[in-house]
């Protein structure tokens, strides 16, 4: 009403001054007109409607050819001529494929559009198969809504409409929360080992590839698509991963729920409205049906959680858990199978380019810094967690990022807050139920809170997500027994040892007091996403670098002055400082120490760094508990080599021995 006129005290409406000075007719609408009534000025063209509905449909007007949601006016799917299908009805076809039962009959019939609007509008034209008049259940009597590429404005409405928990928040985010899981549940994962994925895959002892077989995966995914075509309506994403165009994978993610879809939408790379048009048959086909159980009575199921991936069938199916990660992760374990085919490496790391066009990884465990420390005003973001390598040089697999939300601040973490705004999606935080602020320290719901946005809400992303080659590797690790340096360099060998060591040592959990910190190894830091043996990424990493010349670096972003509970987290400029350093080449330059046991070279300097920092030892005030802690870390990091020892790294013999005698020396 702004535009029109000013409501007063009373609720009476009367047209303001300026509008008077205009010498346009004072208009004043009587108290207590009907609320359907339109105030409108006699004078200006006349709008052509008839009823409320007609006004209604006024405001929304038609969108590109290929946006979703065109009933009302819009193009009535399966009406155009037999002969050429439009590319809407070629979706809608496709997608009937996907949902389709592989045992019964084909499944629901499906329409394009939400169930609750008013046009009801023909279904695509069902391809008539020739099953059995026996077969055919009430479900494929029954018809399926396909809400096929929603906007972020649509599935804010559908969120906030159908799914308890979802709110905007006081910045235009939208709240959700994932249910029971706010975390992966990697126990949960299954592969399906066949002929081919027998001898492909990495399986037995520290693998994160648990067993399952086709037959078991194909009950999983009959219970998936069987729910979620007994919906009403469904969520359909067509999109891409890898910004690399010619190493360009296309997914389909089918779900319940708008957090998902909008999710997806952040987290993938968004089609063009020409690129869905011509979208095509899914290389990859998620079912998230992850609001229904999987049958624990099922062979290999141990929970009521199920993430399924069937390499063959180019197919993942999720019961029993809504947490969104699982659908990015699981795409994650695809592309670590894929690229390395094409001779492409994989990597669990953040990724930004400097002005120069300097190039640089972040690798390291969950809550080591790979977004915080990537994500960098001084620098253009490449992506902040999945990458890939190639001959050509990086690419970003995602079209957004998933940045922790627990104490995050505008201080510290400007980027990262400004991009928490509308079409950011907020997972599991906690806010105001009246003024919607939220508070990024409460960690009621979980510690693992999360913001997914696309990558380009970040200023200075670099769009396209590709680079040249690194030229540095920055291997994160948060040490909580604060023993490794704030920075050291690595030669070649040392930076293969600890990627493929993979360490980190988070605190598990800071509410009852102080807890010891616990050391998780993963290999290639990201042991549940890998899906060849550590040694194969880890030989296309050596073999990489080499080429490049790249040189590798541990940044430790954990404790300093002792272990958790004693010493403290290392500052979060300081490490930014000594990430400048990295990225300015002047810590090449530096004068180095070499130290014992773990044989690190130290810069004697770090610019804008207390130098008392950057040798662990002398921050520490009992130096015996020192000394006693990092014998206990470096005999963790010896037992979990022992698995690797008998591997070769790639074809160079000399490099596997480097590598095995680039660990702790004692
Ligand atoms: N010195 C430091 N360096 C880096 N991060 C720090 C430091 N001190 C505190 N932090 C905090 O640690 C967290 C690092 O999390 P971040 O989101 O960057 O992890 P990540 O490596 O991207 O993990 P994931 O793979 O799970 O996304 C942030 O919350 C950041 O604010
Ligand atoms: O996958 C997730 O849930 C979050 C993440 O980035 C990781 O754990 O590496
Ligand atoms: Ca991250
Ligand atoms: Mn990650």
């Amino acid at each position: 009403m702004a535009g029109n006129g000013n409501e007063n005290a009373d609720g009476d409406f009367s047209f303001s001054a300026a509008a008077a000075r205009d010498a346009l007719p004072r208009i004043t609408t009587e108290k207590g007109a009907k609320s359907a009534d339109v105030c409108h000025d006699d004078t200006a063209p006349r709008v052509n409607f008839q009823t409320i509905d007609e006004l209604h449909s006024l405001q929304k007007k038609r969108s590109a050819p290929t946006t979703p949601l065109k009933e009302g006016g819009g193009v009535v799917m399966g009406t155009s001529g037999p002969t050429t299908p439009s590319s809407g009805e070629t979706m809608l076809q496709s997608v009937s494929a996907s949902l389709a039962s592989l045992t019964r009959e084909t499944g629901p019939k499906l329409i394009r559009g939400d169930p609750t609007s008013a046009a009801k509008v023909a279904h695509v034209p069902h391809t008539p198969t020739s099953v059995p008049a026996a077969d055919v259940s009430d479900s494929g009597l029954k018809f399926t809504h396909i809400l096929h590429n929603l906007s972020p404005a649509e599935l804010y409405e559908q969120a906030i409409k159908y799914e308890k928990g979802s709110f905007v928040t006081s910045t235009g985010a939208l709240a959700t929360l994932s249910g029971a899981k706010t975390g992966r549940s990697p126990k949960d994962k299954r592969v399906v080992k066949d002929e081919t994925t027998a001898s492909e895959l990495w399986w037995g002892k520290g693998s994160p590839n648990i067993e399952m077989d086709e037959q078991t995966f194909l009950v999983n995914r009959e219970r998936a698509v069987d729910y979620l075509n007994s919906l009403d309506k469904v969520f359909v994403n067509d999109q891409y991963l890898n910004w690399d165009p010619e190493n360009r994978i296309k997914v389909r993610i089918v779900s319940a729920r708008a957090y998902h879809s909008l999710f997806m939408h952040n987290m993938c790379i968004r089609p063009t409205p020409e690129e869905l048009e011509n979208f095509g048959t899914p290389d990859f086909t998620i079912y998230n049906a992850g609001k229904f159980p999987c049958n624990r009575y099922t062979h290999y199921m141990t929970s009521s959680t199920s993430v399924d991936i069937n390499l063959g069938r180019r197919e993942m199916v999720i019961l029993g858990t809504q947490y969104a990660g699982e659908m990015k992760k699981g795409l994650f374990g695809v592309m670590h199978y894929l690229m390395p085919k094409r001779k492409i490496l994989s990597l669990h790391s953040g990724c930004n380019m400097g002005k120069e066009g300097d190039v640089a990884l972040f690798f390291g465990l969950s809550g080591t810094g790979k977004t915080t420390l990537s994500t960098d005003h001084n620098r253009y973001l490449i992506g902040d967690d999945e990458h890939c390598w190639s001959d050509a040089g990086v690419s970003n697999i995602e079209g957004g990022c998933y940045a922790k939300c627990i104490d995050l601040s505008r201080e510290k973490e400007p980027d990262i807050w400004n991009a928490i705004k509308f079409g950011t999606v907020l997972e599991n935080v906690v806010f105001d139920e009246h003024t919607r602020e939220v508070d990024y320290n409460d960690k009621s719901v979980t510690e693992n809170t999360r913001a997914a946005y696309p990558i380009e809400y970040i200023p200075n992303s670099k769009i396209p997500c590709i680079g040249p080659h690194p030229k540095n590797v920055i291997l994160l690790a948060c040490d909580a027994f604060g023993v490794l340096p704030p920075i050291s360099k690595l030669d070649l060998a040392q930076t293969m040892y600890h990627f493929i060591s993979g360490y980190t040592a988070l605190v598990a959990g800071t509410e009852e007091g102080v807890k010891e910190p616990r050391a998780t190894f993963s290999a290639c830091f990201g042991a549940a996403f890998i899906m060849l043996h550590p040694t194969k990424y880890a030989a296309m990493l050596a073999e990489k670098m080499q080429a490049q010349g790249a040189t590798g670096w541990l940044v430790n972003t954990g404790w300093s002055g002792g272990s958790y509970g004693a010493g403290s987290r290392i500052k979060l400029a300081y490490t930014r400082k000594i990430i400048d350093a990295i990225h300015s080449g002047s810590l090449l330059n530096a004068t180095y120490h070499k130290t014992e046991i773990f044989g690190l070279e130290i810069p004697n300097e770090v610019e804008g760094v207390p130098s008392e920092i950057l040798e662990p030892m002398n921050a520490w005030e009992d130096k015996e508990a020192y000394k006693d802690t990092l014998l206990k870390l470096a005999g963790l990091f010896r037992n979990n080599f022992e698995t690797f020892t008998s591997h070769k790294i790639g074809d160079d013999g000399k490099l596997t021995e480097e590598i095995l005698a680039a660990g702790p020396n004692f």
